[in-house]
């Protein structure tokens, strides 16, 4: 008895010497004040969505491109300098996401986005083609009519999206991808609808349980009311990618496919059928993650001069100041605000901080952006800075909307061209005016950057 009284006080002192220890280490990292013991667990604990949001952007205010959050017995180092961001993305030590990606996993099981080491590799091998260039040339077609529908939907119902753009864009990017990755062209527009509504519900869960620390204990949550709640949107929303990969494969058996295009579904199809790479659970994993991005005008203007015909790439290349549009709106507005990893083994930051391993480390694209360092007058929505000569002495990994490194976006360049597509097809329609002032957003945490009002823009015809 007492040999195990005496092991059990062994363990004791090594476990609370091994927090104090990770404790002294971390403490060198400045943090905004918090409570003893309990940190600013407390504090987040009463924060609705927005006032998560709006604390992370006083915080990174307060301090100089990293501080800390210390939460009980742990806590998460926020980075936000090119640097650091730099170091712990390039290579290939901290390729480990955090915590907030596993709790994905109920819904997106260890697909591309979630998945890590060999898994990691086989598929983003397996999926690169997918996004090859002619393939995306392929794609400029669907984007192409898609922005067509998007023309004349906007044409006979103008005052739809002056009360609310985000709806009209979201079913525009569904579709898209729906057709191009999953090479579905007759998807039923009610079913997209009920999908963004389940999302919304789970997001609004996921984001609770990632603030109550105790519910990150996967036996503890999983006795609560909103884990049931959780799994029943799950298994809705998983329908909705099941009924894709069976009309697909209907679609394939039956030899009703028009194009020659092969979608990435396809491709994921294929390796099923050939080898053992990739079985239905997988393929499931990876729909779940894609399902889941004046003067401008003049410049389409002058390409187009009045006809109407669709953009090719050629006409697309030649958008260099819409690119530069493009590119700082998703400066100052980053689709996805935060990216986070694990560190995988003890070591200094490139600005001078001790960080142990196992730590987690958030990356806050959205404050990375707003270096004043890098761009003087960060909320000033300036094109310019995006021009070459004005980008080539930026560091690398000072604008980092689609990440960097090993672990980059898949969908880059697909991104680029849907979005030049549509920007242009819209350009050459009418003159967009914003209802709403950049200072009326009030944004929300989110797994994508997101507002929780509606954002008003006016479709002028020209
Ligand atoms: C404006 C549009 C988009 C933005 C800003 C964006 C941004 C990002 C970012 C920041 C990451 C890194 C996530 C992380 O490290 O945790 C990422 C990864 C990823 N993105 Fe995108 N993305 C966009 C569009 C797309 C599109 C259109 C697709 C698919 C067609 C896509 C597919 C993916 C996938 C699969 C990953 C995981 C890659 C990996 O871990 O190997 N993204 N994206």
């Amino acid at each position: 008895m007492s040999l195990i009284i005496a092991l059990l006080a062994v363990v004791l002192i090594l476990l609370v010497y091994r927090i104090f220890r990770y404790k002294h280490i971390i403490s060198r990292i400045p943090s905004p004040k918090g409570l003893p013991i309990v940190g600013l667990a407390a504090e987040i604990l009463q924060d609705d969505s927005v006032a998560l949001f709006n604390r992370f952007r006083k915080y990174a205010k307060d301090h100089k491109g990293i501080y800390r959050i210390s939460l009980m017995f742990y806590d998460i180092i926020q980075i936000y300098n090119a640097e650091d961001a730099e170091q712990i993305l390039k290579g290939n030590i901290h390729q480990w996401k955090g915590y907030d990606y596993e709790i994905l996993e109920n819904w997106l099981g260890t697909g591309l986005l979630t998945s890590v080491g060999e898994k990691w590799r086989t598929r983003r091998k397996l999926l690169t083609p997918a996004f090859h260039f002619q393939i995306l040339q392929e794609f400029l077609i669907c984007f192409n009519e898609e922005t067509r529908r998007f023309v004349k939907d906007m044409n006979e119902n103008i005052d739809q999206c002056q009360k609310d753009i985000k709806p009209c864009v979201i079913s525009f990017t569904m579709k898209t991808i729906c057709e191009t990755a999953m090479g579905l062209d007759d998807i039923d527009e009610s079913n997209v609808v009920d999908y963004k509504i389940k999302m919304k519900k789970y997001v609004d869960i996921i984001i609770k349980r990632t603030q109550q620390f105790w519910n990150r204990i996967p036996f503890i949550y999983n006795l609560t009311a909103e884990a049931k709640r959780e799994q029943s949107l799950v298994s809705d929303m998983h329908k909705f990618s099941r009924d894709i990969i069976i009309n697909r494969m209907k679609k394939r058996s039956g030899s009703t496919i028009k194009r020659k295009r092969v979608a990435m579904l396809d491709l994921l199809l294929n390796s099923k059928e050939t080898g053992e790479q990739i079985d239905m659970e997988g393929i499931q994993e990876e729909v779940d993650t894609f399902v889941f991005a004046e003067k401008a005008r003049e410049e389409v203007e002058n390409i187009f001069q009045g006809e109407d015909r669709d953009c090719s790439l050629e006409d697309l290349s030649k958008l260099e100041y819409l690119e530069c549009c493009i590119k700082e709106t998703l400066r100052i507005y980053p689709s996805v605000p935060l990216i986070s990893r694990r560190c995988s083994e003890n070591y200094t930051t490139a600005t001078g901080y001790q960080i142990p391993e196992g730590t987690i480390m958030t990356l806050h694209i959205f404050d990375l952006h707003r270096d004043p360092k890098i761009y003087p007058d960060p909320e000033k929505f300036d094109p310019e800075r995006f021009t070459a000569e004005n980008s080539k002495n930026r560091p690398p990994f000072a604008f980092i909307p689609f990440s960097g490194g090993p672990r980059n976006c898949i969908g880059q360049k697909y991104a680029m061209l849907e979005m030049k597509t549509f920007f242009c097809g819209i350009l050459r329609n009418f003159k967009l005016e914003a209802i709403d002032k950049p200072e009326d957003l009030i944004f929300e945490v989110d797994f994508v950057l997101s507002t929780k009002n509606p954002i008003r823009v006016r479709f002028v015809k020209i």
